[in-house]
């Protein structure tokens, strides 16, 4: 019987699929440095927001952008996984399918700098003139 049709409860099915979450974020966090680096600067933005007063809307918006950037790092290593199972060697469309999914973290990376120095700067400004 393979293991999608084993005989299980609905609670213990449901237990299963967070396990199975817990085991994919603790494999994300200890395999990949830069989701380490992501988390650290998410931290410290919140910090900086938490110390800075921000609006209710503007939290939203960090806390949206780093959900975006560090959700985006872990389906970047889902790829990186997949394209070095089904592709080992060095294969075109391998290599275009990992460049693509970097160009998404960066693209949403930008977005999320940018965001930070629309809502941070003007408040730093203030806090020194
Ligand atoms: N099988 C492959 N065939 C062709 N090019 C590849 C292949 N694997 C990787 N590459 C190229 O090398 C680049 C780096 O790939 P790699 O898997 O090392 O990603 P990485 O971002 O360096 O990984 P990590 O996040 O673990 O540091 C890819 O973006 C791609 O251009």
């Amino acid at each position: 019987m393979d293991y999608k049709n084993s005989p299980k409860s609905p609670w213990n099915r449901l237990l299963n699929s967070f396990r199975y979450a817990g085991r994919g974020l603790y494999h994300a966090w200890t395999t990949e440095r830069n989701i380490r680096i992501h988390t650290g600067a998410a931290i410290l933005v919140l910090i900086a927001a938490w110390l800075l007063n921000v609006s209710t809307v503007e939290w939203l918006l960090l806390l949206f952008v780093i959900g975006m950037v560090i959700t985006l790092e872990m389906i970047n290593t889902v790829i990186e996984r997949v394209v070095d199972l089904v592709s080992p060697e060095k294969n075109e469309l391998a290599g275009q399918a990992k460049d693509v999914a970097a160009g998404a973290v960066l693209t949403v990376a930008t977005l999320a700098v940018i965001v930070g120095v629309i809502i941070f700067i003007p408040r730093v400004i203030t806090l020194f003139y």
